[in-house]
């Protein structure tokens, strides 16, 4: 359905998005996931025809956006990070201020603000001003706008960043129906692993503008394959130690945690022994010693060497 080739964009001589191909078959829901200033952002605006690309293209069943957006404009809603909303209107208001923007026909309108604002639970909110609600209630109301005109393809810019975690389930749980029930395309980034996890069936991973890796969660999963993650507490935190663990020739990446330490080696290579000794020689003590299952967020650190939120 559409598809990015070589998508480029510069800013000045910063590369904020660099070649990246990505794909979204009909019906799909996708996962953009990247920590801040990977290019998530400015990869949907190309692809909402907000921004031209340096260059590369974005083409919807074939034929280039870029040269002719009218037929994206026509299936895709769009959910901005920022909110979009007048403060002094009532929910009600604004959507229907938003309706008329859209071109939502007069005699579909009323029923269709009905419709939105059951999906998104705020139908009996509908007639409060925007200023009375909650951050996350303005997100869901934002959505609702996105959703006016029917539309068949979904982009959600982080739409759950700050907000209560009701409003945040709520989100989650629109978003899967639509996708589930209307076969709704979803394109979602997020910094949340566990979101992306929940709703998408395929993730990209980006990182410097560039896309890093993608798949199924288990194709993602099995990057790891080769691989243990070790949790370990110690008596006390130790520099000394860490560098000493690093230095053992199985180890391939040693991270501090809240709990202690993370680390990542050679699957199979058993370093307990090793990590007790090492860590007598330092005077501490293992206090506890656990195999962690990989997760997505793993995968992440493997790829980047840093977690989603550094
Ligand atoms: N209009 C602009 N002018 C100059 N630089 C920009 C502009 N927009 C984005 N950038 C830069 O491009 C890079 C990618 O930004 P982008 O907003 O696409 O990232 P992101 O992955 O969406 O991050 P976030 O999660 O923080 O929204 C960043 O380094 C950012 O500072």
């Amino acid at each position: 359905m559409l598809e990015t080739i070589n998508l480029s964009k510069n800013f000045k001589n910063k590369k904020a998005v660099d070649e990246v191909d990505i794909y979204l078959d009909e019906g799909e829901s996708v996962g953009l996931l990247g920590p801040n200033g990977a290019g998530k952002s400015t990869t949907i605006s190309m692809i909402s025809s907000l921004l031209k690309p340096t260059s590369g293209d974005v083409k919807l069943d074939g034929k280039s956006i870029i040269k002719d957006p009218t037929e994206i404009r026509k299936i895709l809603g769009v959910v901005p990070q920022e909110i979009a909303l007048y403060e002094e209107l009532s929910a009600y208001e604004n959507l229907k201020f938003f309706g008329e923007i859209y071109n939502v026909k007069k005699d579909v309108l009323e029923q269709r603000i009905q419709n939105v604002m059951e999906m998104v639970g705020l139908k009996e909110r509908q007639k409060d001003l925007i200023k009375t609600f909650s951050g996350g209630m303005k997100r869901r109301v934002n959505i609702a706008a996105a959703l006016l005109h029917q539309p068949k393809f979904l982009i959600l810019d982080e739409p759950t960043v700050g907000i209560d975690p009701q409003s945040r389930n709520h989100i989650l749980e629109t978003i899967r129906k639509l996708n589930d029930e209307q076969e709704t395309t979803i394109l979602y980034t997020s910094h949340y692993m566990e979101e992306v996890e929940q709703l998408c069936n395929r993730v990209y991973i980006m990182d410097h503008g560039k896309v890093i890796a993608s798949g199924s969660k288990s194709e993602l999963l099995s990057i790891l394959s080769s691989e243990d993650t070790i949790q370990v507490q110690l008596s006390e935190p130790s520099d000394p130690l860490i560098e000493k663990i690093k230095a053992f020739g199985s180890v391939r990446q040693v991270d501090e945690t809240n709990e202690g330490i993370r680390i990542i080696s050679k699957k199979g290579s058993n370093i307990l022994n090793a990590l007790v000794h090492a860590a007598e020689e330092e005077g501490i003590e293992v206090t506890h010693y656990q195999m962690e299952t990989p997760s997505l967020e793993d995968v992440f650190l493997h790829l980047t060497g840093k977690t989603l939120r550094d």
